[in-house]
């Protein structure tokens, strides 16, 4: 038997943050993008199945329209985020086709996850996607669910890390990976303290483990650390391991695929998918 036949074919889900996305100055990071490209059309080459979670939207909206930062103000996030989604599905359509794979982009929000009926024919569209060989690519859709966030009417997604776990749920995800801007979770915000420790495997999201973690580490990020707990949580109750790795070195994703120890893996042991 060779090792292709070996391997076991994994579905999973994919995050990837603004800070991974861009540079410092707010313009695509290409040389990234690519990278990632490459290596999810690769993995799905190998006969992983493929779901992309991707922020960047509001980020790369802001500095295509020469906003000066980013805005505050919820309909200038809504605004910069319609034109930042339409450049950034431009660009992965590029790259991905550069390596003939399809992408499609499917944009969520609260309620079309809490709907049962919504729920079931979005499982249907990424099963179908996912057969037909396609890669989706999915982001909040903050031009409408920002509204919730600011009305409360109905249960608010708000920040990637929390969405791609609920993604990783509905598609029955066997892996998650979250790629930051950072190495994996650490014993203290290695941004304050430099002494701080990686923490390469995590069996339960502990009280101990939430006062460890702090918020984002640069204005490009949203939520940090605790976002990315309650994204653990989420996983690992549906059954999915979920590995934080930096987006910095995508191709660390062909070992964590494997199963080797890179980042902070939260394994979801013995329960059941
Ligand atoms: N205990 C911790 N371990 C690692 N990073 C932490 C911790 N607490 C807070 N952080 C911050 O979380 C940031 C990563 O999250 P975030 O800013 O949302 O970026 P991204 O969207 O790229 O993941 C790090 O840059 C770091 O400053
Ligand atoms: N949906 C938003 C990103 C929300 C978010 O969680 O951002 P990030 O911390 O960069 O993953 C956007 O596309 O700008």
């Amino acid at each position: 038997m060779n090792v292709e036949t070996q391997t076991q074919r994994l579905r999973i889900v994919v995050k990837v943050g603004t800070s991974s996305l861009t540079h410092d100055t707010g313009r695509l990071n290409l040389h990234n993008m690519d990278l990632l490209a490459r290596t999810l059309s690769d993995l799905e080459g190998m006969g992983h199945e493929i779901v992309l979670v991707s922020s960047g939207a509001i980020g790369v909206g802001a500095t295509k329209l020469g906003l000066k930062e980013r805005p505050k103000e919820l309909r200038m996030k809504q605004a910069a985020a319609a034109v930042g989604q339409c450049a950034i599905m431009h660009l992965y359509d590029k790259l991905f086709g550069e390596y003939n794979r399809m992408v499609a982009q499917i944009l969520l929000t609260g309620e079309d996850v809490d709907a049962p009926v919504r729920a079931e024919h979005l499982h249907n569209t990424f099963e179908s996607l996912l057969e037909l060989g396609v890669i989706p690519v999915v982001n909040e859709n903050d031009s409408v669910s920002s509204a919730e966030i600011e009305t409360g009417k109905c249960k608010v997604l708000g920040d990637n890390d929390t969405l791609s776990a609920i993604v990783a749920r509905l598609v029955g995800a066997d892996l998650l990976v979250l790629l930051s801007d950072i190495d994996g979770l650490y014993d203290a915000d290695p941004h304050g303290n430099p002494d701080a420790k990686l923490i390469h495997h995590v069996d339960a999201v502990t009280p101990e483990l939430r006062a460890m973690a702090g918020g984002a580490g640069t204005w490009r990020g949203t939520g940090g650390m605790q976002t990315k707990l309650n994204a653990a949580e989420i996983a690992m109750a549906a059954g999915v391991d979920m590995v934080i790795t930096n987006g910095a070195r995508v191709e660390d994703l062909y070992g964590i695929v494997a199963g080797e120890d890179i980042g902070t893996r939260f394994s979801a042991g013995k329960r059941a998918k």
